[in-house]
């Protein structure tokens, strides 16, 4: 497959090892230097594109492939207030686009998990429930888009929780966060390199349980969008990334 990548700093780069050693070509790479690249013309020399780049780029870089007619996975995070509206664009104009917070295979069977362990916790509302993410001190969004998915799966299956409030702190002091029963909070910390942590936590008088996912480097999130492109680069429609993953057969 030809891919584009738009956003060549740490994901893209990483994500143009992955492909070649599939044996993919790329075809365009675009970051702040090579922006004048980023035409129609160019864009419709790739069968897909992979973008990873901010949330202030990302519409308008949805935009660009709606209007060049190119299959578009999105891997970057903290513009989700507007996927109703970039959903109905898609479908209206019969595009190609998916999405995830997170495309690693470890995470997305953590995000199946979760929602069984929501499930069940639901049956027991003297556990307090809460979501730590911890990130490098680049990441410019919080809380993390996979920690929003997360806090989406526990609201979803509990009675208990229907919205998440997020606390960021850059160290790890033990400061109360004003949280109402109703809401589920979400602690970010930042801390140097950190690729991506995520832990759930339930907590009670007597014990807690944590579940947790730990990122030991880049390379299966990369892995992942590339996946994902060989998935969607020959499908119409708007996807997350569960469509690709079938836990339940
Ligand atoms: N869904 C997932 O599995 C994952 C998602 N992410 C998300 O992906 C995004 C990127 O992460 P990461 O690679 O670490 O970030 P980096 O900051 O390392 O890279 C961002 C890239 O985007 C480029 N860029 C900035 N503005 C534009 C623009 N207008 N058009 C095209 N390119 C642009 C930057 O160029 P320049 O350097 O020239 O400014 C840079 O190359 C983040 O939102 C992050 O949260 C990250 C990991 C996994
Ligand atoms: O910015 C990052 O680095 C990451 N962003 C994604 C997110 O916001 O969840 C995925 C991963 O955790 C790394």
């Amino acid at each position: 497959m030809k891919i584009a990548l738009l956003g060549y700093g740490k994901m893209g780069k990483i994500i143009e090892k992955i492909a070649l050693s599939r044996k993919h070509e790329i075809v365009l790479t675009i970051d702040h230097e090579t922006l004048h690249d980023l035409t129609t013309e160019n864009l419709q020399k790739a069968d897909v594109v992979i973008e990873f780049t901010t949330p202030a780029s990302v519409l308008s870089n949805i935009e660009h492939c709606f209007n060049a007619n190119v299959p578009v996975v999105i891997g970057t995070t903290g513009w989700y207030e507007k996927l109703p509206e970039v959903k109905q664009q898609c479908i209206e104009g019969n595009k190609s686009l998916l999405w995830a917070s997170n495309f690693s295979v470890g995470v997305n069977v953590f995000f199946y998990v979760n929602k069984l362990l929501a499930k069940v916790m639901n049956k027991y509302p003297y556990y307090e429930v809460q979501v730590e993410e911890i990130h490098h001190t680049q990441k410019m969004d919080s809380p993390s888009g996979t920690a929003i998915t997360i806090a989406e799966g526990i609201i979803n299956n509990t009675d208990t929780k229907n919205e998440w409030i997020n606390v960021l702190t850059t160290d790890d002091s033990d400061d109360d966060a004003n949280v109402a029963p109703n809401q589920l909070l979400i602690e970010s910390l930042r801390i140097d390199s950190v690729p991506g942590t995520h832990t759930v936590i339930y907590d009670s008088e007597v014990d807690s349980i944590e579940f947790k996912h730990t990122a030991h480097n880049r390379n299966g999130f990369a892995l992942g969008a590339v996946l994902a492109a060989e998935w969607l680069h020959d499908k119409k429609g708007f996807y997350s990334v569960e469509a690709m993953f079938d836990f339940n057969s």
